[in-house]
């Protein structure tokens, strides 16, 4: 049971956590901040938040939970602010999709002795929906959160992060920072850079209208998360370019691969790449059976 819950960020995932804790009755107070007045007064209309207020600082005084879900490049000046307002017992923690840039910005604004209050985390759950109004309660039921620990982390921290989550029905995971932004450079960043590129490129067709009017299924789930903020996925590309750069360059050399495969009409070599991903794909989604 958290009896002050501050939050920073009162976006899709900030909204999010404070939903399905107020759901359960996990949770006493939830104080929030947010940049705007507009999305403050916003989460309030929306019982998102009990009582907003003007700044990060005051909102962290007096919370024993601070959950923090502003973009990650945000991170660093929100952690500059709290800081001095910190509770020694409060447990802090974020939803940020990059944990690198997120820890060294702890390191550099919090106080050595408040490193082991911060057990850094991110909700592998989500949509291309952002802002208050996006939040619903039900987001990470069922979903992977992944945590990234410090060795500065105090044992107790980190058992309170797990039980956050797990108690709105996460599945929480331990892994180290940098192969957290490795592995999600893989499997997140670089999807959404493929589509907003593929979105990108048809926009500056000159052709461009008639194209997207015979747009269906295919485009429609490919580009769906093209649609995502802009801020939020520019701080995420930025933060961890030195994961998402080579894994971008080895996606090229792919789409360079087949390329080459269609130019030389090779149809048994485009057959076999197709049908190797499609395996992985079919096995990753496999449909549950009755017996599984
Ligand atoms: N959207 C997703 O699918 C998803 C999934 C997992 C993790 N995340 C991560 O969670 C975090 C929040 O994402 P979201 O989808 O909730 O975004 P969002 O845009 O819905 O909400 C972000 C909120 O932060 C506020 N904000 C921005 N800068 C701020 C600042 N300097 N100080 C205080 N508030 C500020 C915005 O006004 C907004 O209310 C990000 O770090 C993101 O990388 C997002
Ligand atoms: O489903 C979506 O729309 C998402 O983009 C969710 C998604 C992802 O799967 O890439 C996006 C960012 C995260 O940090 C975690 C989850």
């Amino acid at each position: 049971m958290i009896n002050r819950l501050a939050l920073i960020g009162l976006g899709l995932i900030g909204g999010s956590l404070s939903l399905a804790l107020k759901e359960r009755g996990l949770v006493g107070e939830v104080v929030g901040y947010s940049r705007q007045l507009q999305t403050r007064l916003r989460a309030r209309e929306l019982g998102l938040i009990d009582r907003p207020v003007d700044s990060a600082a005051e909102a962290v005084r007096g919370a024993d939970v601070v959950f923090i879900a502003t973009p990650v490049q945000a991170m660093a000046s929100v952690f500059a602010e709290i800081g001095p307002e910190l509770d020694p017992g409060a447990l802090i923690t974020d939803g940020g999709s990059v944990k690198g840039n997120v820890v060294a910005a702890a390191k550099l604004s919090l106080s050595p002795a408040q490193w082991g209050q911060f057990v850094p985390g991110h909700p592998i759950a989500g949509t291309e929906r952002s802002g208050p109004d996006a939040a619903f309660a039900t987001l990470f039921v069922d979903h992977r959160v992944i945590l990234t620990p410090i060795s500065e982390n105090a044992p107790e921290m980190v058992t309170r992060a797990v039980d956050l989550w797990q108690s709105v029905g996460a599945i929480v995971e331990q892994m180290d920072v940098q192969h957290h932004d490795h592995v999600l450079a893989a499997t997140s960043h670089l999807p959404h850079l493929a589509a907003f590129g593929l979105v990108s490129a048809l926009s500056r067709l000159e052709e461009r209208y008639e194209v997207f009017r015979y747009a269906a299924g295919g485009f429609r789930d490919f580009s769906r998360i093209a649609s995502s903020d802009p801020q939020m996925w520019r701080d995420i590309c930025v933060a961890n370019r030195d994961e998402l750069l080579p894994m971008l360059d080895h996606y090229l050399v792919e789409l360079h691969r087949l390329r080459q495969l269609i130019e030389a009409s090779d149809s048994a070599g485009v057959e076999k790449l197709f049908a190797d991903a499609k395996a992985v794909r079919d096995a990753l989604y496999r449909p549950a059976t009755s017996q599984s």
